[in-house]
């Protein structure tokens, strides 16, 4: 009998093994103590599924050796050590164990919470390590009382909340995807305003980690802190800028930094190890027995369907199927997942619902449309956990309503495809076509007709149409030595225009600052595709 293979790279709780091991039409091997590289792809060089967790770096290197692959199952939540794109682009399947992990990650918060406002590791320390009892050295902080700012309010930042309320806390949270109510409805304050959580005495971030969040927390912000707050990072390295952490905490500003994850890992060099204000742990978030039992189980129970190619629960992506369609249409899905992207960037909020209206013989494919206008718009805030398998079933999770519209009659393009985003604060409509050569263009941004590649650093400039507008902004960009690559206008007739304003150079938030400040300016976005 062929025997599918199964090859386990990290150390998991021994379920795993009691699951895999006494499959019959199983090869189980348990590579968790074969050195990465060169030792670990001969062992996964014909293997069907490998299970990895956040310490095996799964990038084209790896997959280039492990010709036989068919699924990857993530033991654990993030895939930031996972190369999404080229496993898609393999046709390779990615899992992830969701929510398993989500208890022993909350309370490993607590535990760094705890122990930077009593210093705990170094009065252990002092005592069992040099025998000195010095009781008035150790005088700490309660939590009673103390301002928690969280970062993120999923799966393990609303359940930080829910118990910090338990602790009397006055809890705060900022996370512009998600309904006001989840927070309100628990006792949580819900802001909008980001600076609400700089003026927290207490901050811990639990997003994760996607080109938006990376560094979200860097000098500027410390620079508007308390003085003397304490930070918490048990969901990502990198979220905190490290350089600008160090910094801070050097300095005092910051008085305690309660760390789990780190940019790069193992971080046995990492420069924060070097000070005495910060509780450090090698990435435990998930590791309790319970967390790793649950976790363990899941990953072989889904290593097995998707060896036997039965199903693939928790898959995050799933390869376009280009040869069972037209070649006109997939150029219409790259650029619906980049409007919905664009949409995204310039109609920040709680989303209410995203609408596909397609225009045209592409209408007879809205099924797909809408599954990459999905992914586009959650790409922004889910960063790569959102593909087009799970891009609807997440959708309709948080209770984004998902409409479309087909028309076979044209407005002036052959097929045309318009993405409509609503959120709590805005509404945004962009429409798009392609060009004879498959060229994507944007022909429309809520009723400016424009003509836009969809491509690099954008400024959504809105203003009245008064003369001498484009001179000032000109004047701003060029003042911060910012080059304009491309500028496309759209006016409308009552008195409007929409300038969007192609850049080579990244642009600030003072920039954009200085550019809604002009008296003509409506509304100034910037978004990046
Ligand atoms: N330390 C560990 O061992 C450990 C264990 C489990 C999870 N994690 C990490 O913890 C993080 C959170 O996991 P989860 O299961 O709660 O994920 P989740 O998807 O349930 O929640 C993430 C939340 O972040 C929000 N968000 C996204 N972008 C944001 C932004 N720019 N600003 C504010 N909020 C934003 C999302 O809307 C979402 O509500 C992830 O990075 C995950 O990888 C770490
Ligand atoms: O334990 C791990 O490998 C990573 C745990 C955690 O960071 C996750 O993303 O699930």
């Amino acid at each position: 009998m062929h025997k599918r293979k199964i090859v386990v790279c990290d150390h998991l709780h021994k379920k795993a093994e009691e699951i895999l091991a006494k499959e019959q039409d199983i090869e189980y091997v348990n590579a968790a103590d074969v050195p990465k590289g060169g030792p670990l792809y001969e062992k996964i060089k014909d293997a069907d599924v490998i299970i990895t967790r956040s310490s095996t770096p799964v990038d084209k290197e790896l997959l280039e050796h492990a010709k036989n692959l068919k699924a990857i199952v993530r033991a654990g939540v993030g895939v930031d050590n996972v190369d999404m794109e080229e496993c898609s682009r393999r046709g390779i399947i990615v899992m992830n164990v969701p929510t398993a992990n989500t208890i022993a990650a909350v309370e490993l918060t607590f535990a760094h919470m705890l122990s930077c406002m009593r210093a705990f590791p170094y009065a252990h320390n002092q005592l069992k390590l040099e025998r000195i009892w010095k009781r008035e050295a150790w005088i700490g902080n309660e939590l009673k009382g103390k301002k928690l700012g969280i970062i993120g309010f999923g799966n393990i930042g609303s359940r930080v909340g829910k118990r910090a309320l338990a602790f009397e806390m006055e809890v705060i949270t900022y996370d512009p995807y998600i309904s006001p109510e989840k927070a309100t409805n628990l006792g949580v304050k819900y802001t909008t305003d980001f600076n609400d959580i700089l003026a927290c005495d207490i901050i811990t971030i639990h997003t994760p980690k996607t080109k938006e969040t990376i560094n979200m927390i860097d000098r500027e912000e410390i620079a508007k802190m308390k003085d003397g707050v304490i930070l918490i990072n048990c969901a990502r390295g990198g979220l905190y800028n490290e350089d600008a952490l160090y910094e801070g905490l050097k300095s005092g500003k910051i008085k305690f930094a309660g760390i789990d994850v780190f940019a790069k890992e193992p971080a046995t060099d990492n420069k924060l190890l070097e000070l005495d204000n910060v509780t450090v742990t090698p990435h435990l978030g998930a590791n309790t027995e319970e967390s790793q039992e649950k976790i363990a189980i899941g990953a072989a129970t889904q290593a097995l369907e998707a060896a036997r190619g039965i199903s693939y629960p928790n898959a995050l992506n799933l390869p376009i199927k280009e040869d069972e369609m037209p070649p006109f249409v997939k150029p219409y899905l790259e650029l619906t997942q980049k409007m919905g992207f664009l949409a995204a960037q310039v109609n920040k909020g709680a989303y209410k619902s995203i609408k596909v209206i397609a225009e045209g013989e592409i209408g007879e494919y809205i099924k797909s449309l809408i599954t990459f206008a999905v992914v586009g718009v959650l790409k922004e805030s889910l960063g790569e956990t959102i593909n087009y398998v799970n891009a609807e079933f997440v959708a309709k999770e948080r209770g984004i309503e998902i409409l479309s519209k087909k028309n076979p009659e044209t407005s002036g393009y052959k097929n045309k495809v318009t993405v409509k985003l609503t959120t709590d604060r805005d509404i945004i409509e962009i429409s798009g076509t392609i060009f004879e050569e498959n060229v994507q263009r944007i022909v429309d941004i809520n009723h400016f007709a424009l003509d836009v590649e969809p491509k690099g650093k954008m400024i959504l400039f809105k203003n009245t149409d008064v003369p001498g507008v484009i001179g000032e902004v000109g004047m701003i960009l060029a003042k911060h030595n910012i080059n304009i690559a491309d500028f496309r206008l759209g006016r409308d007739n009552h008195g409007l225009a929409l300038a969007v304003i192609i850049v080579d150079d990244d642009v600030s938030k003072d920039v954009l600052k200085e550019l809604a400040d002009l008296k003509a300016c409506l509304s100034v976005s910037y978004a990046i595709l």
